[in-house]
């Protein structure tokens, strides 16, 4: 059986493959690996570490993700193998702590990828399974996710002292499970559209489309991290800044880079750090790698 998967970016993207069944696993590695990449060349996204500036971030900075997203590459290829192997969750959930394991020594102990693993990683698996038959070719990788694992996702076990785990009992978030266990929603209905729009409005220019869809997704997640640094307060304000920002015209405007920068610099300036919409950003691109490609 052939998968055609294609990087659609016009200066970035890798160029459209179509593989033999042997290769799959890894091709689905090194794109998602790639997408961990990208997400770090794209500037200004507000708050976050990028190429560019460490954004609200005192302990990493762009080479700390660039270690860290060589060293799950590896966990990435199993998590695909597994998919298609057709394995439940209990084992994906070994491979996701191996990964978390692994970021930790290439990253001295900061947590750079933990949500793209857990989200990034499902999808790694969700093509997998696509790739070997065990899912329908044109089903969407995220109903994969749902249809494989979405009950045991929701059922595994609680962190107790993860940021994330605060949000959730302070502020009922649902977080990074939810929106896995949901077939993520905000890549499909936020991040895609959005950096297809982004596309349109600012033709040949793949890091502006990919700054739209990342103030997209922070306009609309309820991401964890925000409420972890900022409270709800945090939350909302970081919402309505990238909503500003998108209703002035997002990346369509000839100023949108100075615009982009103001919003980085208020994030950073009230510590601000919206790790979660990265994540969704990463998993958005890969979805497109997936998927925007004519099979
Ligand atoms: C199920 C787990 C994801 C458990 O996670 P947790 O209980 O922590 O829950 P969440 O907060 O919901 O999610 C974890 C990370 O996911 C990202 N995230 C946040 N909001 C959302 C959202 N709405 N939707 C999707 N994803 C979201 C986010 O990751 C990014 O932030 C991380 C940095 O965080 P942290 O260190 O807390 O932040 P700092 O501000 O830097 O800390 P200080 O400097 O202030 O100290 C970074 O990793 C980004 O990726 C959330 O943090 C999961 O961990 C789990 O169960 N893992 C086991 C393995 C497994 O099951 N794998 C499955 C197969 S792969
Ligand atoms: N670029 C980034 N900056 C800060 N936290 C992140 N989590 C994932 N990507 C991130």
């Amino acid at each position: 059986m052939t998968t055609a998967l294609a990087l659609r970016s016009q200066r970035d993207r890798a160029s459209a493959v179509s593989l033999a069944s042997g290769d799959e696993a890894e091709t689905i590695a090194a794109i998602a690996t790639r997408c961990l990449l990208l997400e770090i060349e794209t500037w200004p996204k507000p708050g976050l570490v990028s190429h560019v500036d460490a954004g609200s971030h005192a302990d990493m900075d762009a080479d700390t993700f660039r270690r860290s997203a060589a060293a799950i590459q590896p966990d990435l290829l199993a998590l695909a193998e597994s998919g298609a192997q057709g394995s439940a969750m209990g084992r994906l959930r070994i491979i996701g702590l191996e990964a978390e394991a692994a970021m930790f020594a290439a990253t001295g102990g900061v947590n750079t990828h933990r949500g793209a693993i857990f989200g990034l990683g499902l999808l790694c698996a969700a093509a997998g399974a696509k790739a070997s038959g065990r899912a329908d070719r044109t089903t969407p990788l995220g109903a994969v996710v749902t249809r494989l694992w979405g009950r045991d996702i929701l059922d595994g076990p609680v962190l107790l002292h993860s940021h994330g785990g605060e949000a959730r009992r302070c502020y009922g978030a649902g977080g990074a499970r939810i929106e896995a266990a949901h077939g993520f929603p905000s890549v499909y209905e936020i991040g895609l559209p959005a950096l297809h729009r982004g596309e349109q409005i600012a033709p040949g220019d793949a890091e502006a489309a990919r700054v739209q869809a990342c103030f997209a997704l922070i306009a609309a997640l309820e991401d964890t991290n925000l409420l972890h640094r900022g409270g709800l307060s945090g939350l909302h304000y970081a919402q309505r800044a990238a909503r500003g920002f998108l209703d002035d015209g997002g990346v369509g405007t000839r100023d949108w880079r100075e615009r982009a920068q103001i919003v980085h610099q208020a994030f950073v300036a009230r510590r601000l750090s919206p790790g979660g919409s990265a994540d969704l950003l990463a998993m958005t691109l890969f979805v497109e790698a997936c998927e925007g490609a004519s099979l």
